[in-house]
């Protein structure tokens, strides 16, 4: 089997290096990659690289990810988001390809308490949202062999995340807030890429799993309830923070204003994936403590 994969050097691109390694002939771009084109914004480049190499399947761990960004860079946004997945569906299309790409939970406006199923109604809060839902809507109308996964909230010891940022401001500041009434399920890069590695490997047997999944860590908390946990886990590891105990500070949404809206309600149903592909995920604590002992050098 032949795999090309785009984005190599994120969070999740780094882990897919790791785990679709084992299945075979793997051919790893990012935008910097001289001898094919990596680039996203070039989408002839990128239709040209899948031509060349004919493969298997193709995994596009590549994404405009800076939400509050998007706001202003909305053409940039979406090019990455929306046009350069659809330029890779084509392509993959043309060469019996199947396409492996990853979405959020930012498509939803996150009304209600109930973790969102896939036929859900989807109604994107924020520009960064609504490019990745019409990324996802341009493969499913390419009618390109694909996996979509929507997860939420993700972290790698390697790149940035919340996690890290809260460990960063901690170590900073006397005075910290995080909002306390966003719920949603901190997801690591390393689950992520180690059920997509699982997945393709059924999937090229039976392409009638073709289609859309959610794919989180077990588990619900919030920004602020996370944030304390990463915390309380740096003390007890003994690394040494500015922020006083008990001096993080639950906010709501209102009293942090950002230029994109997130939804309240991130919960993601992971019914059908666990169903379809005989999966268990395990609780968003395992794989958090896991990147905090690597980061932590313990
Ligand atoms: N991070 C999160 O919390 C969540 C992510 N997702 C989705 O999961 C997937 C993986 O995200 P994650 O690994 O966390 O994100 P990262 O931001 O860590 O990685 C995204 C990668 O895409 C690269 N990229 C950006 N623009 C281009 C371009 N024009 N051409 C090629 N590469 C480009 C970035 O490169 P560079 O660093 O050079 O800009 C970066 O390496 C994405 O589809 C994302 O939308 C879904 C839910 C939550
Ligand atoms: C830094 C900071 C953030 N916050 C809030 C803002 C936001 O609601 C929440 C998380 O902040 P972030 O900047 O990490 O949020 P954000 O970049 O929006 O995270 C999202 O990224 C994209 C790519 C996704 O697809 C989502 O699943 C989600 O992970 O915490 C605070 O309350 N206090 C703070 O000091
Ligand atoms: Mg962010």
């Amino acid at each position: 089997m032949k795999i090309l994969l785009f984005g190599k050097s994120g969070q999740l691109g780094w882990e897919l290096q790791r785990s679709l390694a084992p299945l075979g002939e793997l051919i790893t771009l990012d935008r910097h990659s001289q001898t094919h084109c990596g680039d996203l914004t070039n989408l002839a480049g990128i239709g040209k690289t899948v031509q060349d190499f004919q493969p298997d399947v193709i995994v596009n761990a590549a994404a405009y990810t800076a939400v509050d960004k998007a706001e202003s860079e909305t053409e940039l946004a979406q090019l990455i988001n929306a046009l350069a997945p659809a330029k890779l569906a084509q392509a993959a299309k043309d060469c019996g390809a199947w396409l492996v790409h990853y979405s959020t939970d930012y498509v939803f406006d996150g009304s209600g308490d109930q973790p969102w199923c896939e036929s859900d109604l989807v109604q994107p809060l924020s520009v960064y949202g609504k490019t990745k839902l019409d990324g996802e809507l341009a493969i499913q109308q390419s009618s390109c062999l694909h996996l979509i996964f929507r997860t939420s909230w993700v972290y790698a010891a390697r790149g940035n995340n919340f996690a890290k940022t809260m460990l960063r401001l901690a170590q900073e500041r006397e005075q910290l807030s995080v909002i306390n009434d966003q719920i949603g399920a901190p997801t690591g890069a390393e689950l992520l890429a180690d059920v997509t590695a699982h997945a393709i490997k059924m999937a090229i047997k039976q392409p009638d799993v073709s289609g859309l999944y959610h794919l989180v860590a077990d588990g619900q908390i919030s920004w602020f309830d996370y944030a304390a946990y990463v915390l309380d886990f740096a003390r007890q590891s003994g690394i040494p923070l500015k922020l006083p105990e008990n001096a993080l500070q639950a906010i709501s949404t209102a009293q942090y204003p950002t230029p994109a809206k997130r939804p309240l309600n991130s919960r993601l149903n992971n019914n059908k994936l666990k169903a379809c592909f005989n999966l268990n995920l395990p609780s968003w604590q395992i794989g958090l403590e896991r990147m905090l002992m690597e980061i932590h050098g313990k």
